[in-house]
């Protein structure tokens, strides 16, 4: 029913922060293609509920990017589960996975569900020192983890993160260039228009996520600079 080949930019909203009625409005109607809700820290069921139920009220697609076990409830239109390729601890690799196979397996619809093969850039973000990513990387080892997304484990969707802060370009374009059918998605520090637009060239999918909740005013135009 979605179909994220078509998507070119989302919002990433996180259910730790306060947002109000009408900046949620804005955002839901900007013609953004997906509302994604998830965070590295304090997600919980109660907190991804209550903005789930507050997205309902626009048409706009809303994914659940799961971030741990307690806070998977029903209702979402999609549901990315992120795997870390760059972790050290297989926890976020396959483990907690495994965990969810063994609680969820027998309801989980397929349709619904995309996994993402993260590969965490900045060091200084909370998902990769919860992750303890590896994040020292060259652009050989960037195009080596997007080969792996796809061409090893044939994921459908390969997410260069920099959350928090803007990175680098040719890590954008190097993993674009050995990507196929994997599309590939970038997120971190996009904050005006212009970025949105330079990340986008290279990325099928860029993300806002801190943005809006910094300035909601910039972020909303970044929808316009990458969907015209
Ligand atoms: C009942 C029902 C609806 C069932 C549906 C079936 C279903 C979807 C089942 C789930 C199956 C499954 C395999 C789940 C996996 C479970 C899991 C916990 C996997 C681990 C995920 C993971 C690797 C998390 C690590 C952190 C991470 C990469 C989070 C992604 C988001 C992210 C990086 C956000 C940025 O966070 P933020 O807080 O904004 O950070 P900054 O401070 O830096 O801004
Ligand atoms: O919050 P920012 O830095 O925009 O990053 C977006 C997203 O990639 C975070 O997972
Ligand atoms: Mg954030």
């Amino acid at each position: 029913m979605y179909d994220v080949n078509e998507w070119r930019h989302v919002f990433k909203l996180d259910p730790d922060k306060a947002i109000s009625d009408e900046q949620l409005e804005k955002i839901c109607e900007s013609k953004t293609d997906a509302v994604i809700i998830g965070g590295s820290d304090n997600v919980t069921e109660d907190n991804v509920l209550s903005l789930l139920s507050r997205v309902r009220r626009f048409l706009v697609p809303c994914v659940l990017e799961v971030s741990n076990l307690e806070s998977i409830v029903p209702g979402f239109d999609l549901y990315f589960i992120p795997t870390v390729l760059n972790s050290r601890n297989t926890t976020w690799i396959t483990e907690l996975h495994h965990q969810a196979m063994k609680e969820f397996g027998d309801i989980m619809n397929w349709n619904d569900i995309l996994m993402e093969g993260y590969c965490i850039l900045n060091g200084e973000c909370k998902a990769a020192k919860l992750t303890e990513a590896k994040t020292e990387l060259n652009l050989d080892d960037i195009k080596a983890y997007a080969r792996m997304a796809e061409n090893m484990f044939h994921l459908p969707l390969f997410y260069l993160e920099y959350s928090g802060t803007y990175g680098n370009v040719e890590a954008v374009k190097a993993a674009k260039s050995v990507l196929t059918n994997t599309r590939l998605i970038y997120g971190g520090g996009i904050q005006n228009a212009a970025q949105a637009k330079e990340m986008a060239e290279h990325a099928d999918i860029i993300v806002v996520g801190n943005a809006i909740y910094e300035n909601l005013q910039s972020a909303l135009e970044t929808v316009r600079a990458v969907k015209g």
